[in-house]
């Protein structure tokens, strides 16, 4: 995008959400906006347009005159000065009007001359498709597959490689110059004395040689330049494949997943000017091989038989390498597990006094490692000694066949020269092939783990048509419901069924381990029911969007995790316009504010990575306070006074009384003082509900022993 294009501002996402709902699909500002690297909290155009194609919408963005915006492409965006947009719905040149929406006026469709209109255009404008959707009839292979994320990404930059083949074309052409000049003087100027075709020769030779290297430099100038924009743009679709997985792909060791993901890194380096600069020359040698054969007849035979024993010997290697590189990479990955969970339960360890288990751990991983790179390491290097013996013996060869052709008079002494120099070039780059072998299949396998990732099932479902609800009312409801976690054979939750009514406070109690936070994490839609279904406002939550019901959820979870940042970023996490009234409300209701003030930095004080500066009880009130900050319809709090002494957890039973008021509340605790905030009790025993009631009747029951929990 040119750098004189002005910065957009929200304008463009409420332009956006405008066109969903006008093209029959509508998604909430708060799903258009979800895991988008918003600069500053606010859409800029190329924002919009990895938003659009989530909402089955096409957009590309041009330089185009109003005059030159044809009637037939609207509706279209059309970015305006100081950062704002509009909708243009109708254009009509012959009578100079147009009609836009500008949706942050909230006036809807209004006439405006062209001429007032081009006043504030700043001169780029989104054009906005429907892409086409197959419906369930039609049959999965009649589908058009859509881009491998990989091959199709590469592929996007086909111009630039186009332009390197064809410098390669000239580049290998030129090869020739130099053997070819070489000849021409033993033949013809040496005999002759001819040192005016000398000069002609010399001068014509430079020309070439400076011609080569320019078009070197910029051949690998555009390989690096469509490298870069490749990794760019694989990089942001992995992330966004990782921040998107579903809960139930989630890896079981993170350690080990993050290795994976890094080892993008050996990819990057395939994609990078040398190996592709070797690949691309490759099938250029058959040009050369040929110039060997016009030159010296026969001779060509032996680099053609040097060719063929490289690649064979290339080949052969291949399946060990691929093998030891395999075990390479999984015992790395095993290594960054061990060295994740150690870092991150580093006070439990010592505690433990379990560092010598790891530290075995991290040895028998370490090692591993360097008996497969080893190995690796020495195939890959027999390789290229190979072809350097080969290439050697080649040469040897083809001096003694031209010695015998000499003397039959049927090959020049120059023809001889050229045929040699030609041939070290002819097999430079299978000598190069053998060695790329080792990062070919580096990359294979980064490839293949990278592969399985973006396999993986994401949150966000293409196929799915989501009911637009982005304002939830509160009631919930569990139908039927059966729920085991991934690759558990035990079923965590049995036939549960419960209805709780909007602005209704209940609480789940139960022993440990009895499902009360599977019944949360079910409402919160991170694992979906294996029977039955869970509904919200009676939407089966599978039909809504997952960032629909999370912004109406506030969650304080039984795991707090902060980010590094400042208090204050940490409450306003993942929310981005929020006026600093809204956020000193919900610091001082979740009792932050007590601690924040007590620190020079006040909110602004810094939490540090997982929120190690703070206690227990503080990171509660925090996740306390992101909770309420965005005042939503339901609150779904797992123990969130577990580690807050009694006079801040009766302060915040206060506040949250009076901030309840309305909302639908989801308790889960063991602490009896905080059933004071509900009316309705739950009672969870192995997956089952137990019982289920008015707090008082339940709670009767069970000090009477009548409910029997095992
Ligand atoms: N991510 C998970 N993967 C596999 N099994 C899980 C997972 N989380 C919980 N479980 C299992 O599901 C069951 C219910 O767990 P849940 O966390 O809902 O219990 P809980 O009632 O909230 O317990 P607590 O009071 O200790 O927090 C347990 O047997 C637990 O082992």
């Amino acid at each position: 995008m040119p750098d004189e294009q002005p910065a957009e501002s929200d304008a463009l996402l409420e332009c956006l959400s405008l066109l969903t709902r006008y093209y029959g699909n509508p998604y909430s500002r708060e799903s258009l906006k979800s895991g988008m690297p918003l600069e500053g909290g606010k859409f800029t155009a190329e924002v919009f347009i990895r938003a659009s194609e989530r909402a089955g919408l096409v957009c590309k963005v041009h330089k185009r005159g109003i005059s030159e915006i044809s009637s037939l492409v609207v509706p279209a965006v059309l970015l305006l000065n100081k950062r704002k947009a509009c909708i243009l719905t109708e254009v009509d040149h012959s009578k100079g009007i147009a009609k836009i929406v500008m949706p942050e006026t909230g006036e809807g469709t209004r006439s405006i001359s062209l001429e007032e209109l081009e006043a504030f255009y700043s001169g780029y404008v989104i054009y906005v498709r429907e892409k086409h959707r197959y419906d369930r009839r039609t049959p999965q292979k009649l589908n058009v597959k859509s881009r491998h994320w990989f091959w199709g990404t590469i592929i996007g930059s086909w111009r630039i490689y186009r332009d390197v083949l064809l410098a390669s074309l000239l580049i290998n052409i030129f090869v020739v110059a130099s053997p070819l000049f070489v000849m021409n003087v033993y033949d013809r100027v040496v005999p002759n004395q001819a040192f005016d075709t000398l000069w002609v020769l010399a001068i014509g030779a430079f020309i070439v040689f400076s011609f080569d290297f320019i078009l070197k430099m910029v051949r690998s100038y555009f390989i690096d330049l469509a490298g870069k924009k490749s990794d760019i743009l694989l990089s942001s679709i992995i992330m966004e494949q990782v921040l998107g997985l579903s809960m139930k792909a989630k890896p079981t060791s993170v350690g080990s997943f993050a290795k994976n993901l890094q080892d993008f890194e050996s990819i990057r380096e395939f994609i990078t000017s040398s190996t592709v600069t070797a690949l691309v020359d490759l099938p250029f040698t058959c040009i050369i091989l040929f110039v060997i054969f016009m030159l010296g007849g026969p001779v060509a035979i032996i680099p053609l038989v040097a060719m063929i024993i490289i690649g064979l010997y290339s080949f052969l290697i291949q399946e060990p390498l691929k093998q030891s590189i395999d075990k390479t990479l999984r015992s790395s990955q095993q290594k960054n597990a061990t060295l994740i969970e150690s870092l991150s339960g580093m006070e439990a360890l010592k505690i433990a006094q379990a560092e010598s288990d790891i530290q075995y751990k991290w040895e028998k991983s370490v090692s591993h490692i360097a008996t497969w790179s080893i190995k690796t390491k020495l195939l890959s290097s027999s390789a290229t000694s190979f072809s350097a013996y080969v290439q050697q013996i080649a040469n040897i060869g083809m001096v003694i066949l031209g010695v015998y052709l000499i003397s039959e008079g049927e090959l020049s002494m120059g023809g001889l020269i050229a045929s040699v120099m030609l041939s070290g070039r002819c097999l430079a780059p299978m000598a190069q092939i053998a060695g790329l072998a080792t990062r070919y299949n580096q990359s294979k396998s980064a490839l293949d783990g990278l592969n399985q990732v973006m396999a993986m099932p994401t949150e966000r479902n293409d196929e799915r048509d989501y009911v637009n609800r982005p304002d939830l009312k509160g009631s919930i409801e569990f139908d039927g419901v059966n729920f085991a976690y991934p690759e558990q054979e035990i079923q965590a939750l049995r036939d549960i069924n419960l209805k709780i009514k909007a602005g209704e406070k209940v609480a789940i109690i139960g022993r440990i381990g009895s499902g009360k936070t599977t019944i949360e994490k079910l409402i919160l839609g991170l694992y979906e029911p294996e029977e039955g279904a869970v509904r919200v406002d009676g939407i089966d939550l599978r039909q809504i969007n997952p960032t629909d019901l999370r912004s109406s959820i506030g969650c304080v979870s039984q795991d707090i995790t902060l980010f590094y940042g400042s208090i204050k970023d940490n409450i306003t996490l993942g929310a981005n316009h929020v006026e600093d009234s809204q956020l000193l409300e919900a610091a001082e209701i979740a009792g932050v504010t007590e601690f924040a003030n007590k620190h020079p930095n006040g909110l602004d004080m810094i939490v540090g990575e997982r929120g190690q500066n703070l206690s227990g009880g503080q990171r509660q009130s925090i996740a306390l306070a992101r909770a309420l900050l965005m005042n939503p319809p339901i609150l779904v709090m797992d123990e969130p006074s577990s580690s807050m002494d009694n006079t801040t957890e009766l302060r915040m039973k206060e506040q949250l009384k009076t901030r309840c008021q309305g909302k639908t509340l989801i308790l889960v605790t063991h602490k009896a003082s905080m059933l004071d905030l509900v009316d309705r009790l739950i009672v969870v025993d192995s997956g089952r509900v137990v019982a289920d009631g008015p707090k008082d009747q339940v709670h009767a029951a069970l000090k009477q022993g009548k409910l029997k929990i095992d």
